[in-house]
């Protein structure tokens, strides 16, 4: 057995009730096996078991009083994975889906994601098992105040900064800014995704999608194909989804369909953005309602729905395991012929098989959707120097940042013998330095 093997085989041992981390690190592992071939040098470090083991494990209780006075307790939790390359850096995630095997595979990703972007970010990530749907703004901020009392003390400018992510918006990071400032008596760049009254960075809102529609350009271009003309479906509704389908549609492509956990909408005439943003970003309404107010619009219901409808590009943006076998099969059959991933890890591994073997340009998330982290860390950035940016000059670092991802990518899969395969060329690209720095600094 291979040492790649042996830890996979460990790791599947140890944390064997821990499904979605297991599948991060397999799909990661099995794509190194190249890398450890030319580097014996890791093994003897013990790299890779390293690597797979988080630096630390915080977990925590997180009472609140909901307003008819009842107490709730949730769990909240940080995983602090890697800071090899930089302070721990990862979003917040509150989703009663949240459990300790989702967060560590989100921490495990972000990792190499991080080290992708070119900037000094480690990785983490962290959440609760909290809902925010259905509660009231002053039930979302007690939460938060609770959640912070206790993550406080383990986060700080160069230590740890935590970001949102679903169920974590401009909101939850209010709230939760306003507890550590009152509690550290300090005012510091520990949370990215701030309003930008107060430290926030213009173009974080549009990051990500932005980011992975600038990613999918390079891809597509260098096959000659292009945005314009191209028929589009994105699945999700929220903060990825809406912007990637705003920075698509400027480059003339037409987006049909979008979702949300409930169901999907298909208009034929391209999604009116305007009236997705007014539901989503305003009113916190369903999708579905979309299909009231926009003529020839078709709502169905069951989410999973959305990969029938026939198009050329698929961007999954709503969460992970989204996109299965079954959908990928019938995406391939209806012409799909590039596929990037919005959301992480929305595609199953046997999903992922089926559009390698067909030819289907694949991106995975850790590339492109790095957009979000790397202009995370540009607040950060601005944060310390205490000097904003523009919208255009934070777009413009964004997007080069993005056109540095795929040619590490590009370079790394061409490399190893991987040509076109981006799965294998950002795990590599990605793992090459974060490893470089593990080894430079000894058994840790
Ligand atoms: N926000 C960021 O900057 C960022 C950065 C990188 C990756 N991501 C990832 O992108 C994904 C989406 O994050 P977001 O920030 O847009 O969250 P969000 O909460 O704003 O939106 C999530 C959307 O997905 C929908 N959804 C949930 N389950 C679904 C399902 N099974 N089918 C269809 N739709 C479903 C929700 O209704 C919502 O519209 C997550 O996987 C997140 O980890 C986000």
């Amino acid at each position: 057995m291979s040492y790649v093997q042996n830890v996979l085989s460990k790791v599947k041992e140890k944390d064997g009730g821990q499904p979605e981390f297991i599948q991060a690190v397999t799909e990661v592992l099995g794509t190194l096996e190249p890398v450890f071939a030319k580097h014996p040098e890791y093994e003897k470090a013990a790299l890779l078991e390293r690597l797979v083991e988080p630096e630390r494990v915080i977990m925590f209780r997180v009472p609140w009083v909901d307003d008819n006075g009842a107490v709730h307790v949730n769990r909240g939790m940080r995983v602090q994975f890697n800071s090899a390359i930089g302070p721990y850096k990862g979003g917040l995630r509150f989703h009663p889906s949240v459990n300790l095997g989702i967060i560590k595979f989100l921490g495990f990703e972000q990792v190499f994601k991080n080290s992708l972007t070119g900037t000094p970010i480690g990785g983490g990530k962290g959440g609760s098992d909290f809902d925010p749907k259905g509660k009231s703004d002053n039930e979302v901020m007690r939460f938060c105040q609770s959640f912070m009392a206790e993550l406080y003390r383990h986060i700080g400018a160069d230590t740890d900064v935590p970001a949102g992510d679903i169920g974590v918006g401009a909101r939850e990071i209010g709230y939760l800014f306003g507890m550590y400032k009152k509690i550290r008596n300090e005012y510091s760049g520990i949370l990215t995704g701030k309003g930008l009254e107060y430290g926030g960075s213009l173009a974080r809102k549009e990051a990500t999608g932005y980011g992975l529609v600038y990613f999918m350009k390079e891809v597509i271009e260098a096959k000659g194909k292009s945005f314009k003309d191209a028929t589009v479906v994105v699945s999700g509704s929220g903060n990825v989804a809406i912007y990637a389908t705003e920075k698509a549609q400027s480059y003339g492509a037409k987006v049909v369909a979008m979702s949300d956990s409930n169901g999907y909408i298909y208009d034929p005439n391209g999604i009116r953005l305007d009236v997705v943003k007014e539901i989503k970003e305003v009113r916190r309404g369903r999708i579905k309602e979309y299909a009231d107010i926009v003529k020839g619009a078709e709502y169905t219901e069951g989410c999973k729905g959305i990969w029938t409808v026939k198009c050329d590009i698929a961007l999954p943006c709503a969460t992970q395991n989204e996109l299965d076998e079954e959908s990928a099969k019938i995406l391939v059959k209806n012409g799909v012929y590039a596929v990037g991933e919005g959301a992480n890890m929305p595609t199953t591994i046997e999903g992922t098989e089926v559009f390698q073997s067909s030819g289907v340009l694949f991106a995975p998330g850790k590339a492109a959707n790095a957009g979000g982290v790397a202009t995370s860390a540009l607040e950060m950035t601005q944060n310390s120097m205490r000097l904003p940016w523009t919208f255009e000059e934070v777009d413009e670092k964004l997007h080069q940042i993005m056109i540095n991802i795929y040619k590490q990518c590009e370079q790394a899969s061409t490399e190893y013998g991987f040509k076109d395969n981006f799965v294998a060329g950002a795990n590599i690209a990605g793992f090459q330095k974060v490893a470089n720095a593990m080894m430079a600094q000894g058994i840790v």
